[in-house]
């Protein structure tokens, strides 16, 4: 593949850590994201948050009657495949794990350290309690996902990823081995030589803006709110290292949007929440970010083969083409109750687009 390459054809990709939402906000985010991925890991993060297999089924049942609902296509209906998480809360039990591990219907389960991030509130706040939980984890091969960082007041917002790694993941894979654990969306490159530096077993995905965005991006020029995700963009430096990783073919680090949709009221506030929409061009910004560094060969490994393989699935046969044809990114899109949502990189154009 050279620089002149203007049409890209790849296994279809899974997204490994998604923001679906719940009931009306599905009608939107379903579509959107089953135009472009197989399977997606949809993160339990709701209100109340999904914290045993019964909800996790419940759930799943309320995104395929969203998805039978949109007007997509039957190829596309028929593909998309979302796959369950549990939130880990202070109450969860070893048979709680055993029974999701059995469901074939819950794929991992997730850590929000208690106040870390959008709707963390009921994540753990001890996890040294976790212990017969994490046992049990390992017992049943069901994968651990980590909202990595600190959420002491006294650490300082760009250094919490960084004192999650040394406080509180070496310790866990230290007492558990051969645990699996995903770093969810890394954005240092300490995160980044944490997880080389591990076995197989420990993996990390990485989102558009993460490679594509620093933090000058975020605050340069006035605050862009649509750039404010968590963990937040950091410097430059780390955001090189994210791309020199995920374009480095090494199976370790793999497609997680964090597609995280919050109405644009929400997002353009006094207060605004944490998360950038990305999903529904997702693949035309991993090819943006791929083809900025020359490494556009390497994105089907990234997208469609690494997390499977990490997961222990199937590896996707259908296909998507990527072509080099100008996207113009809509400004917002039609969000339930009359409320818009704004995606990431909103009225920019991109190289990158899906070939319809
Ligand atoms: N990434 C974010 O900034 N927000 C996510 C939560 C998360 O993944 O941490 C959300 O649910 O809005
Ligand atoms: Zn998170
Ligand atoms: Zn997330």
């Amino acid at each position: 593949m050279t620089d002149s390459t203007t049409e890209l054809t790849i296994l279809q990709p899974d997204d490994w850590h998604i923001h679906l939402r719940d009931d009306k906000a599905l009608a939107t985010t379903v579509p959107h994201a089953a135009n472009s991925f197989n399977r997606v890991i949809c993160m339990p993060n709701l209100v109340p948050p999904v914290k045993n297999t019964d909800e996790a089924m419940a759930y799943r049942q309320r995104i395929l009657q969203h998805l039978q609902d949109s007007d997509i296509s039957l190829e596309r209906k028929a593909a998309f495949d979302p796959r369950m998480t549990l939130y880990l809360t202070d109450q969860t039990t070893a048979k709680d794990i055993e029974i999701a591990a059995k469901s074939g219907v819950v794929q991992a389960v997730k850590l929000y350290p208690a106040g870390a991030t959008t709707n963390s509130a009921d994540g753990v706040t001890d996890i040294n309690a976790c212990v017969d939980v994490f046992e049990a984890m390992e017992k049943h091969d069901l994968p651990l996902l980590l909202h990595g960082e600190v959420t002491h007041d006294h650490v300082d917002i760009f250094d919490r990823e960084k004192r999650f790694l040394d406080e509180v993941l070496a310790q866990i894979i230290a007492k558990f081995p051969t645990l699996k654990i995903v770093m969810e969306h890394i954005t240092t490159s300490d995160a980044a030589d944490f997880v080389l530096a591990q076995g197989n077993q420990i993996a990390a995905t990485i989102t558009p803006q993460h490679l594509m965005f620093n933090r000058n991006h975020l605050l340069i020029g006035g605050i862009k709110p649509h750039f404010y995700c968590l963990p937040i963009l950091k410097r430059e430096k780390h955001q090189k290292v994210l791309l020199d990783v995920a374009t480095s073919g090494s199976p370790k680090f793999f497609l997680g949007t964090d597609s995280a949709p919050h109405a644009t009221d929400k997002k353009e506030n006094a207060c605004g929440c944490a998360g950038c929409y990305s999903a529904v061009h997702a693949l035309p910004l991993y090819a943006t970010a791929f083809d900025s560094v020359g490494k556009i060969d390497k994105l089907e490994g990234f997208a469609s083969r690494f997390g499977a393989q990490f997961y222990g699935l199937p590896i996707n046969e259908s296909t998507i083409t990527l072509t080099k044809t100008p996207l113009q990114v809509p400004s917002g899109y039609p969000y339930f109750d009359g409320q818009t949502l704004t995606p990431l990189m909103a009225g920019d154009t991109l190289p990158w687009s899906l070939k319809i």
